[in-house]
């Protein structure tokens, strides 16, 4: 598995059309100070909308960079060695829309496979067999558009997995997804390789992992084992909005 270090990390964002780099007076906290090292084979990120799930995700490959603080994937730094770190993860987003830039599955598979396999022949075998594995040949062919919110979610998981990345974040990858298919997706994590970290409001899904964080407030709220942190989690969750519940032992950690 991957060694991801996330160090002091917080994210500011300029507010009402300010430009240039945020300052204490005119910016937003999206993260606050998030530190953790990540090295299980599954982990789930849970917490209310808006708490920072995806903010947290989305530096793992660099799309979005820390205001201050670093993330470091197996020592690469992911703004220093943007290009290594997102050739090592891949990143499937919450709208399939937002990955799936080709008229068709199968032409999205082969655009994915285009540097490892430069003979057409080769690469379109190996799409074939990644739209074989996740039980998508039926569908290769058809416009993105006419498929499915569920199918154009795991093509848009193959077109990812194709490259073979040595870790996947996934941002909500159950919210479209039939019963029939959230079990397909469930299956298809717990087989995969690689090193698997998602956000989700799919307790279940998180029950899956190995770890769960939560998140609230651009904070790590607790960070435990899966049973614990949901139950945690839910705590929160009955509290009166705008009570954050208790912090944890493994705040900060
Ligand atoms: N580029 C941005 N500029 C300004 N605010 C932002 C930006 N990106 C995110 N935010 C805000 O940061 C907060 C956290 O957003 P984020 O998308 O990380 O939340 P989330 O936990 O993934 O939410 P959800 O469960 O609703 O998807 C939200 O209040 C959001 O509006």
């Amino acid at each position: 598995m991957a060694c991801i270090e996330i160090d002091g990390v917080s994210v500011a964002v300029p507010v009402d059309g300010m430009t240039g780099a945020p300052s204490d007076a005119a910016s937003k906290v999206l993260l606050d100070g998030v530190r953790a090292t990540l090295t299980e084979p599954r982990i789930a990120v849970v917490g209310a909308n808006g708490s920072g799930k995806s903010t947290l995700l989305r530096l793992l490959n660099g799309l979005v960079e820390p205001t201050s603080g670093s993330v470091r994937i197996d020592g690469l730094d992911t703004v220093r060695d943007g290009r290594a770190v997102r050739q090592r993860v891949g990143f499937v987003f919450t709208d399939p829309l937002s990955q799936l830039v080709m008229p068709t599955g199968r032409e999205d598979v082969e655009l994915s496979l285009r540097r490892r396999h430069r003979n057409r022949a080769e690469r379109a075998a190996a799409a074939q067999a990644v739209l074989d594995r996740f039980g998508l040949g039926a569908l290769a062919d058809q416009s993105v558009y006419e498929l499915s919110g569920g199918e154009r979610q795991l093509m848009a998981l193959a077109a990812v997995l194709a490259v073979d990345p040595g870790v996947l974040v996934l941002d909500e990858p159950s919210t479209l997804l039939d019963l029939r298919n959230r079990e397909l997706l469930r299956r298809t994590l717990a087989g995969l390789g690689q090193q698997v970290i998602l956000s989700t409001h799919d307790l279940e899904l998180a029950l899956d992992a190995d770890r769960v964080l939560v998140v609230e407030g651009g904070r790590i709220a607790y960070d435990g084992e899966p049973a614990s942190s949901v139950g945690f989690y839910r705590e929160l969750c009955a509290a009166p909005a705008g009570i954050a519940g208790p912090r944890t032992t493994a705040e900060g950690s």
